[in-house]
């Protein structure tokens, strides 16, 4: 069970990494951890249970957050009615396209791995494509767009050690015109 002392935070080096890719067949305990991110996500998204274990939501976790420096996240994006939206155990995920057009939340973003608040918006392609291969080896290609788009460009950063707030400018700060638009 993962829990949020098996969150490593920013200082850790493993966080500024290049995770490694991954090859298939993947060994059990690669699978195991897929899972147990999966799990994170859900428990962390119910009441009772990130109460009973003091968990932080979240929508995404990435493999270098725990410590394991290779290319895996899983993803759980909830629509407003909390169905899942987007959810997948990503295995070396590629954003393959993506559009010109930029989008931020207008909350902002944080991260299980920053224990502080990074105001500013965080600039990210309003569309992708991205690539991806599931625990058995499956590729797979998906078009997203806003919050699941955002979500997987933040976890995908985590993989190539890159942190929310890296693309945060505060001499350039993000403006709505035609080009931009707000999420949330
Ligand atoms: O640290 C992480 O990677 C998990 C983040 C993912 C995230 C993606 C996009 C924008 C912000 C954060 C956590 O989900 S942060 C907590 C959270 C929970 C629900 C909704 C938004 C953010
Ligand atoms: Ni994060």
């Amino acid at each position: 069970l993962i829990t949020m002392k098996n969150i490593i935070r920013e200082g850790n080096p493993t966080l500024r990494a290049r995770a490694k890719a991954l090859t298939f067949p993947l060994t059990a305990e690669q699978k195991e951890l897929g899972h147990a991110l999966m799990e994170f996500l859900e428990n962390s998204q119910d009441p009772d249970i990130a109460k009973k274990y003091q968990l932080r939501a979240g929508v995404g976790l990435a493999a270098p957050q725990v410590d394991q420096s290779i290319r895996m996240t899983a993803v759980l994006v909830p629509d407003e009615n909390d169905q899942p939206l987007f959810k997948h155990i990503l295995v070396n995920p590629t954003i393959i396209s993506e559009s010109v057009k930029m989008a931020a939340l207008a909350e902002g973003e944080g991260c299980l791995s920053v224990d502080r608040d990074v105001p500013g918006y965080v600039p990210r392609h309003q569309h992708i494509t991205l690539r991806w291969y599931d625990l058995e080896g499956t590729k797979h290609i998906d078009k997203l767009r806003n919050y699941p788009a955002i979500v997987c460009q933040h976890e995908i950063d985590h993989l190539n050690g890159v942190l929310f707030f890296d693309h945060i400018n505060m001499q350039k700060p993000f403006v709505t015109d035609d080009n931009t638009v707000l999420i949330g």
